[in-house]
């Protein structure tokens, strides 16, 4: 049963904490404060109002915290309280939301059920994911099964895959969208609500691997491999990753070593792979391999000789990064994806969906971002003014709101063209794609350098007020090497404008 909440007059309250209205009996707790007991008996603080030290110290969230919320036994009578914890609710900050959420923009782009879909991702995110991404952000374990289980029961896996066959039949969100309905945009709703969270070892740990991993097989596996996989993917039952980085190449493709033979129906396959996100937890492997035609893509499931280990990378294990071995791995030919030899056929068939879902998730983050820098330099004092007050902090901010609102505007004009044009994608869209991922990694880079300066200490620290700067700050150099390097792709971009110059162009 709920506690009853009692109205305090401030006579009262002398040997308590009164914060924004709200009344806290902190006599047992003084001792276990992390900030040391005797601050709260200060007289500045104790049986005043603590709002601003409270605030200046704390991020809002520790009093949801059910250790701490039951510290509460009641109101002031007659103060309302005013920061209102409430984050499924559009943002009010400015830019703290992309405009076409905020109120009196206007898009060409996002209909009402775009709007629908948002508002009950953002629930979904809020209420079962971001317990879920703090905690395996934390500790590094996998996300948890109950998360995925609900994924696959809104069919939020399979919406991973954009529009497609892959949807007939399903209903999404509970039926918000018809699956004839939902396009790019839907899809960037879902990503952008995971990229809100600002957890970037989580996001990649949120079923990354599958999303890489099974486009070859719903675009080139025969409808047998298909079977076996898909619907088990799409159900969350099974995981899977895309394994081509080797420690001897990466974006090299023909340096990989990973080397398949023939031995009568079988391939047999020796060698290694790193980085592989989500390795450590998945069933099967779209691998790259070396074979005497080519360069090919076997789907490989975890058997006998293959073997995952944990890679210590920058950001949390609940990645699973993996370094995977395949020692005398033995697959049907069956397995093979695309046909023999045509590997990088299907391997740059990936990467315009990867390289956008990154833009998406990752553009959401720097937006969070700059959330952070608006209310933290509103709220922080120094030199007995807001931090905000000082033009240096405002011109930081300026370039930070500027860099993400480009990069939004960018990356809102390909969603569009991908909902008309996505089968010409690789002619008109990897080069603007690749463009996209380079400003947006490097403005993310750019916004984590000013937010770090902003916070100071705290942008430094993985708890506290300024967590999710550390975190970005720690994740973002992860979004320009993967999926391709930041600097491979503005080169992309710029030969395939080169290809398309035309002869008679002259000055
Ligand atoms: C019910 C009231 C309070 C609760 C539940 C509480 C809880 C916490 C927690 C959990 C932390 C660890 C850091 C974090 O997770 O953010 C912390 C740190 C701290 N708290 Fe409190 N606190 C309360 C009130 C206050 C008040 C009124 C003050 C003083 C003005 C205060 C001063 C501090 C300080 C100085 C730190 C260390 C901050 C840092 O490391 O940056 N706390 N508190």
């Amino acid at each position: 049963m709920a506690k009853q909440l009692r109205e305090y007059t401030w006579d009262e309250v002398k040997n308590w904490l009164v914060i924004d209205s709200r009344v806290y009996d902190v006599t047992k707790f003084m001792s276990l404060h992390p900030g040391g007991a005797h601050v709260l008996s200060d007289k500045n603080v104790a049986g005043q109002d603590a709002t601003d030290a409270f605030f200046a110290l704390h991020r809002q969230e520790v009093l949801q915290r059910p250790q701490y919320s039951r510290l509460q036994i009641g109101t002031i009578k007659g103060e309302i309280a005013l920061v209102k914890y409430a984050p499924e609710e559009l943002s009010q900050v400015p830019y703290a939301e992309p405009s076409w959420l905020a109120s009196g923009y206007f898009s060409p782009y996002y209909t009402e059920n775009h709007r629908q879909f948002q508002k009950a991702m953002r629930k979904f995110f809020v209420e079962v994911v971001a317990p879920d991404a703090q905690a395996c952000e934390d500790n590094g374990k996998r996300l948890s099964q109950a998360v995925v289980d609900k994924l696959a029961e809104l069919n939020i896996i399979a919406m991973r895959f954009g529009p497609g066959k892959h949807l007939k039949g399903l209903t999404l969100m509970g039926g918000i969208v018809k699956p004839e309905e939902f396009d790019y945009f839907h899809e960037s709703i879902v990503l952008a609500e995971l990229g809100r969270l600002g957890t970037r070892g989580y996001y990649d740990g949120f079923l990354a691997g599958d999303t890489i991993g099974l486009p070859p097989v719903l675009n080139f596996g025969s409808p047998e491999i298909q079977k076996m996989v898909v619907p088990d993917v799409l159900q969350g039952k099974k995981f899977i990753c895309l394994a081509i980085t080797e420690a001897f190449a990466g974006s090299d493709v023909s340096g990989l070593q990973t080397y398949a033979y023939k031995d009568g129906n079988d391939w047999v396959i020796n060698g290694t792979k790193k980085w592989i996100t989500n390795g450590m937890f998945a069933d099967w492997f779209t691998t790259g391999c070396r074979t005497d035609t080519g360069f090919t893509v076997i789907l490989i499931p975890r058997i006998e000789g293959v073997e995952t280990r944990p890679i210590k990378t920058g950001y949390s294990p609940t990645a699973g990064t993996a370094f995977v071995t395949f020692d005398n791995v033995r697959v049907p030919l069956s397995h093979t994806l695309g046909g023999e030899g045509k590997g990088m056929n299907v391997i740059l068939s990936n990467f315009n969906h990867e390289r956008w879902m990154m833009c998406c998730v990752m553009l959401r983050t720097q937006r969070l971002i700059v959330e952070e820098c608006l209310k933290w330099s509103q709220q922080r004092q120094v030199f007995g003014k807001p931090l905000n007050a000082q033009a240096v902090i405002r011109n930081k901010l300026a370039l930070m709101i500027s860099r993400v609102e480009a990069a939004q505007n960018w990356l809102e004009n390909i969603t569009y063209q991908m909902n008309h044009s996505y089968k010409e994608q690789s002619d008109k869209l990897a080069g603007p794609i690749g463009f996209l991922k380079q400003f947006a990694t490097r403005t993310g880079r750019a916004t984590a350098g000013d937010a770090t300066l902003i916070f100071g200490g705290r942008g430094i620290t993985t708890t506290g007020m300024g967590k999710l700067i550390e975190n970005y700050h720690r994740g973002s150099p992860f979004d320009a090497i993967l999926g391709g390097a930041e600097d491979v792709l503005g080169d992309l971009g710029v030969r395939q404008a080169m290809k398309k110059m035309p002869k008679n162009a002259r000055l």
